[in-house]
Order: C-alpha cells, then sequence, then structure tokens
C-alpha cells in the first residue's frame, strides 16, 4: 500500500504586493480505505493542495511523504515511477488527449503502463456505473461537460491506483450523477482499500465522504 503524507505544507505564489498565501501550514494525510472530501470556496487554495499532494508542483516550504520518505530524497526517474504506478488523477482540465476516442484514452493507458491495470471485466463495471459505454467512440469534443467529467473518472480508476486525487470530479453532473459518483468513490476506496482524496465545492458530496476537510484561505480544518 502506498502513503502520502504532507507535513507543514505552505505554498505562496508572487511577492511584494502581488503575495499570495495559497497554502498555510498544512497536515494531512490520504488514507487507504477512506474517502476524503476537502471543501473549499473558490480560491481557497484547493487545486494547489491537491497538485502538491500529487507532486505536479512543489511547495514552497514543507514536506511531502511518499511511502513515509520525503519525495525530494527520490531520484526523478523513480519518482516517476512511483507516481505512474500509484497516483490517478482527475483534473479539472480533464487532460483527455485531443484526437483519441473515449476507448482509444484507455488503451494509451495500457501502452504507458502495461501491467496491473483494472481486469476488464471490474471496467466493464465501473464503464456501466458511469454510463459511460455509448461514449467510447466518441472524441472529447464531442461530449458534453458532465460526459468528459465521468470519462475522466474513468480513466483515472483504469491503471488501477492505490491512491486517486479528483479535482471537483462532479461540478458538471446533476443531482443524480452526483449520487452514483459519490457512491462510486466511497466503495472504490471501501472495496479496494485506495485512498480517494477529493477537492471539491460540492456539499452533495459530504454524505459520502469518511472524512471531511473544510479550506478556507489557505488554511485546514477537520470538520468530520
Ligand atoms: N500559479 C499561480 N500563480 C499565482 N497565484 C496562484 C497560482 N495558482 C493559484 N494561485 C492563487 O492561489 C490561491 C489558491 O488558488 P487555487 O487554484 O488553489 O484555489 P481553488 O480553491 O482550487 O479555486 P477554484 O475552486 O476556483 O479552482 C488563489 O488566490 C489563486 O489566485
Amino acid at each position: 500500500m502506498t502513503s502520502l503524507k504532507l507535513e507543514n505544507i505552505s505554498k505562496v505564489f508572487g511577492a511584494g504586493s502581488n503575495r499570495v498565501t495559497a497554502l498555510s501550514d498544512i497536515e494531512f494525510e490520504a488514507k487507504n480505505g477512506e474517502f476524503t472530501l476537502i471543501i473549499g470556496p473558490s480560491g481557497s487554495g484547493k487545486s494547489t493542495l491537491l497538485t502538491i499532494l500529487g507532486g505536479l508542483q512543489t511547495p514552497t516550504s514543507g514536506k511531502v511523504l511518499l511511502n513515509d520518505q520525503n519525495v525530494e530524497n527520490y531520484t526523478p526517474k523513480k519518482l516517476e515511477y512511483l507516481r505512474l504506478k500509484n497516483i490517478g488523477f482527475v483534473l479539472q482540465s480533464y487532460n483527455l488527449v485531443p484526437y483519441l476516442t473515449v476507448q482509444q484514452q484507455f488503451d494509451l493507458v495500457t501502452k504507458v503502463k502495461a501491467t496491473n491495470n483494472m481486469s476488464s471485466s471490474s471496467f466493464d463495471t465501473v464503464i456501466d456505473q458511469l454510463d459511460i459505454r455509448s461514449l467510447l467512440h466518441k472524441y472529447p469534443n464531442e461530449l458534453s461537460g458532465g460526459q468528459t467529467q465521468r470519462v475522466a473518472i474513468a480513466r483515472a480508476m483504469y491503471p488501477n491506483p492505490s491512491i486517486i486525487l479528483a479535482d471537483e470530479p462532479t461540478a458538471a453532473l446533476d443531482s443524480s450523477r452526483v449520487i452514483k459518483v459519490g457512491e462510486m468513490l466511497h466503495d472504490i476506496a471501501h472495496a479496494q482499500n485506495k485512498a480517494v482524496v477529493t477537492v471539491t465545492h460540492d456539499q452533495r458530496l459530504i454524505d459520502y465522504a469518511d472524512h471531511v476537510y473544510e479550506l478556507v484561505d489557505g488554511i485546514l480544518s477537520q470538520q468530520k
């Protein structure tokens, strides 16, 4: 199992009168077997926290610990390998490849990461839960916002990472789909002992989370 922790993390952008403290002294752990929600208004630091957690940007101070080791101590190659193997992202930009169909997005994952992806029967279940089977032959520009979001969730799950980091995965979804996605994120964490961390302003997800943190002006506090 992979462990991922933040110790005393701060992030400051800019300098002088443009200085913004996006995160202050954050302590956080992505716990296996649990669905954790970090909820906060626009500009509170949610994306910054999630991208630092996933190693997509570096903090100004503090430590990111992956498997109890400061990520700064890994070689870039080893760190890349650990991330590819263990961390799945659902980002706000969805990062789908524009010239590949939905099915080909999944095939690409198999090319980049050949082993330990979800079995085809488990992935079939995910495709049905997210109701994206009829979209497999479409291109990203043929999908609605909500459809894109569901495909991005499936793609993050397909490589079977032990940690899933999701940035606003339900923003474009109607309430019935939010229920399905909430249940699914909860079930993945529990049934497969994964750490699922979602940052959002969507209060509709609160009921499905094991833990809820609030992020306000870069300060994190646990609510549940
Ligand atoms: N690259 C950057 N350069 C300068 N300031 C930044 C940068 N990224 C984020 N910020 C600032 O840091 C603060 C937190 O931004 P962040 O995107 O993490 O918030 P958020 O809670 O995810 O917002 P939203 O819900 O609108 O996506 C904001 O004040 C933002 O303007």
